[in-house]
């Protein structure tokens, strides 16, 4: 078997509150091989998000590591490689739609043409005609497709996505699903926290967030 593109061995993460600490994960395991699609599923609150940020090395477990091709993210941290879709999304709204999806690419060129990849990935996400302006002047549902382009836009080899969904309507779901799907058919791991069954739908595997450890979903 080869060595899974993203692996998280016994992470544990506690929230320490004046309210009371919260134990979110407690000694979870997951990993996510090259090309595949893994959805995560949980209640509200569960912990999915914060899973994310440790996989991303946005966080550090209290306990555990993440390893990203073998190599521990807390000595190699994965800026270059792995791409996040945040819940809050973090589009820079000085910059232009376009220049925001062009930004990663900018700061790790892929040799491919700029405006082209840029192009190619707003045409398909159905938003081309909102590259010149800015994050402000474009609904929710528009601007959560831009932080998709942006994500993606350099290839990662591992795209970290929470709710990739959350904002969308119909006719807006299709275009983000086929994208998730191409970026694993181009050899991304891709993980992707949900509450939403269209997206579920389209995995290779999925995994359920319960009392702190990853559990087969049921289906
Ligand atoms: N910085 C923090 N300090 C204290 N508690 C936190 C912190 N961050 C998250 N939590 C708590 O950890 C738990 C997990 O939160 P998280 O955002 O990961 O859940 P989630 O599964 O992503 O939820 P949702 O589906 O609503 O997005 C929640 O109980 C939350 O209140």
């Amino acid at each position: 078997m080869t060595e899974p593109a993203l692996r998280a061995v016994g992470l544990h993460r506690r929230f320490a509150h004046p309210s009371g600490d919260v134990e979110v994960l407690r000694g979870l395991e997951l990993q996510v091989h090259a090309g595949e699609l893994t959805t995560v599923a949980g209640r509200s609150g569960s912990g999915k998000s914060a899973l994310l940020a440790l996989l991303g090395g946005f966080d550090s477990p209290d306990s555990g590591a993440v390893y990203l091709d073998g190599v521990p993210i807390s000595e190699a941290p994965p800026w270059h490689t792995c791409a996040v879709l945040p819940q809050a999304l973090g589009l820079a709204n000085e910059l232009t739609v376009a220049e925001n999806v062009a930004l990663p690419l900018r700061l790790r060129p892929t040799g491919e043409d700029i405006g082209a990849r840029v192009r190619e990935l707003l045409g398909a996400l159905g938003i081309g005609e909102l590259a010149e302006r800015y994050p402000t002047e474009v609904s929710f549902g528009q601007q959560q497709r831009v932080a998709l382009a942006r994500a993606v836009s350099a290839r990662p080899k591992v795209l970290l996505t929470d709710e990739p969904t959350a904002h969308l309507d119909g006719a807006s779901i299709g275009p983000v699903l086929r994208l998730l799907r191409g970026c694993a058919a181009e050899g991304a791991a891709v993980i992707a926290a949900t509450h939403d069954d269209r997206v579920h739908e389209i995995a290779d595997r999925r995994v359920r967030l319960l009392d702190g450890v990853l559990t087969a979903a049921l289906d």
